[in-house]
């Protein structure tokens, strides 16, 4: 069976948790995430571990944002360890997206647009008034422009994204819940079947999965409702 356009977010206190999970989830999901809690702790070896003899895609969620000279070094650093997604964030700017993509090659440059973390009230405290919406495609066509070929955003916007960007670039949508999860601190959230319906091409789910007692099964149930929902 094709593995589902999944990326399970390996947010482990551990090495050896964030390796169990990824070989448990891996023959039912694409890809699995490393972010900032795995690899400040464990640096560069973490790819190797996730990535196991699965070879699985590893996303690697570093959200890079500071002047474009330090950009284009910290992701030529981590070029080598070929993940297949690699983090910046948009608010950046276009010259350090570009420092990004020309540093990383053979990596997708994704660019995270608003966090969806953030709600309406978040935005405005941080001076970005009006609709998450508006500000989400704002970044999105300018991270395009610099040649960003992945975009992050909620499953709210991605409809809106998907119309403003086209089809060749590859949205990237965290804040999934399945019906009746626990929100936790996302804050603009779909299911796995609407994000997918609404155009998002991997969603990034979590603690979903990884805070299951049995994360192999429960990949497996969110994988086979997208099945049924296509
Ligand atoms: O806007 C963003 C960008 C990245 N993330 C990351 O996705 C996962 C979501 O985990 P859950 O447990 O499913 O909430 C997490 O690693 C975030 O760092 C995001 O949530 N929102």
């Amino acid at each position: 069976m094709t593995p589902a356009p999944i990326a399970v977010a390996l947010d482990a206190p551990d090495l050896e948790t964030a390796a169990r999970w990824a070989s448990l989830v891996t023959p039912h999901v694409s890809t699995v995430k490393v972010g900032l809690e795995l690899y400040l702790r464990y640096g560069p070896d973490v790819i190797a571990s996730v990535r196991g003899a699965s070879g699985v895609r590893v996303f690697l969620d570093l959200k890079l944002h500071d002047i474009p000279n330090t950009v284009s070094g910290a992701a030529r650093a981590v070029a080598r360890l070929r993940p297949a997604i690699l983090t910046v964030h948009a608010g950046g700017g276009p010259a350090m997206i570009r420092a990004a993509v020309e540093a990383a090659p053979h990596t997708a440059i994704a660019a995270v647009t608003v966090l969806t973390s953030l709600d309406e009230a978040d935005l405005e405290r941080i001076g970005l008034r009006g609709p998450a919406g508006d500000a989400v495609r704002r970044l999105a066509a300018l991270s395009v422009e610099a040649g960003a070929t992945a975009l992050v955003c909620s499953p709210h916007e991605v409809s809106a994204v998907r119309r403003e960007v086209g089809d060749g670039i590859t949205l990237i949508t965290p804040g999934v819940r399945p019906a009746g999860a626990d929100v936790q601190d996302q804050a603009r959230v779909a299911t796995p079947e609407q994000a997918l319906a609404d155009g998002a091409d991997l969603l990034v789910i979590g603690r979903p999965i990884t805070g299951s007692p049995d994360p192999g099964a429960a990949a497996a149930a969110i994988a086979a409702s997208l099945r049924r929902a296509s």
